[in-house]
């Protein structure tokens, strides 16, 4: 059985409009999947249903099983179980997930407290050690900041650390890199590829940019109007593309790694 497995996936508003229509995909433990579209294409929605995180007044149908527990239609009580342990995220703005009137340290505690029962020196150890982890700079200065005493690339960081603590099986990063300059962007990319290869994690990639997902991901799932347009590896796409609407993803991500590449090695 898959990690997340998603199948006639469909999500309409409270009037009835289908903003995702028929959605089948699937992500075995260990495997990295893009999901690329343009603005409105039904990615974020998508995610946010996998966790059972859809704003209210919005219906499901089909079937998103993780980890073998049904989301949809699932109690809150199941859900927080399945959040964190399961699969944990990582936006694209990072104060949509961290408090800006609590402390980064105490902020990043509370999922290292829940999932590994730690207090004390062992849990300001663990506070510190996913820092360094992140690669973040003095990590006693930034567990002391609030939020906005960081920079955006810095907090992005500690969302992640903050996704990591929990241990999950499932990395969704939703445009996780989007807000950020092109060198902190590459950055943080090297970074999570590093961190997700280093414990086998699986990962739902989501980006309007195939380049960017191209950096992360192997296998692809083009989005377009809330439907699923083409999937396949990175390479055949890019190859090959299927669609019109995917040639122009590929077309747009040559400009891009084009002037990246002006800008020297990375
Ligand atoms: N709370 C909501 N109520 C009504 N419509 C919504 C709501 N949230 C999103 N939508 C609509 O659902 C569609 C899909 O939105 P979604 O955010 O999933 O797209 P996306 O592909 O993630 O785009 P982006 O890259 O801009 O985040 C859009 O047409 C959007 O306007």
């Amino acid at each position: 059985m898959s990690l997340l497995d998603v199948r006639d996936l469909t999500i309409r508003t409270s009037d009835g409009r289908a903003l995702v229509s028929d959605l089948t995909f699937s992500v075995d433990r260990g495997e990295r999947l893009g999901l690329i579209g343009e603005s409105g294409s039904g990615k974020s929605l998508t995610t946010l249903a996998t966790l059972g995180l859809l704003p209210d007044g919005m219906t499901t149908t089909g079937s998103v099983e993780l980890d073998g527990t049904q989301i949809v239609g699932a109690s809150e009580k199941s859900l927080v179980e399945v959040r964190g342990r399961a699969a944990a995220i990582v936006f694209q703005e990072p104060l949509t997930a961290l408090d800006p009137l609590m402390r980064v340290g105490r902020q990043l505690a509370e999922p290292l407290r829940r999932r590994r029962g730690l207090k004390g020196d062992a849990l300001r150890k663990a506070v510190a050690e996913a820092l360094e982890q992140v690669r973040l700079p003095e990590p006693g200065r930034i567990a002391r900041a609030f939020p906005h005493e960081i920079s955006g690339g810095q907090r992005q960081r500690v969302a992640l650390a903050m996704a990591l603590a929990c241990e999950p099986d499932l990395l969704i990063a939703d445009e996780p890199t989007t807000a950020l300059d092109v060198t902190v962007q590459s950055e943080m990319l090297v970074l999570l590829d590093t961190l997700v290869g280093e414990r086998g994690m699986a990962v739902l990639f989501v980006s309007h940019d195939l380049a960017v997902v191209s950096r992360v991901t192997d296998r692809v799932l083009v989005m377009k109007d809330g439907r699923a347009v083409e999937d396949g590896t990175v390479r055949d796409l890019v190859r090959a593309p299927r669609q019109p609407y995917t040639e122009a993803l590929v077309d747009s991500a040559r400009r891009l790694e084009s002037a990246l590449d002006l800008e020297g090695p990375r």
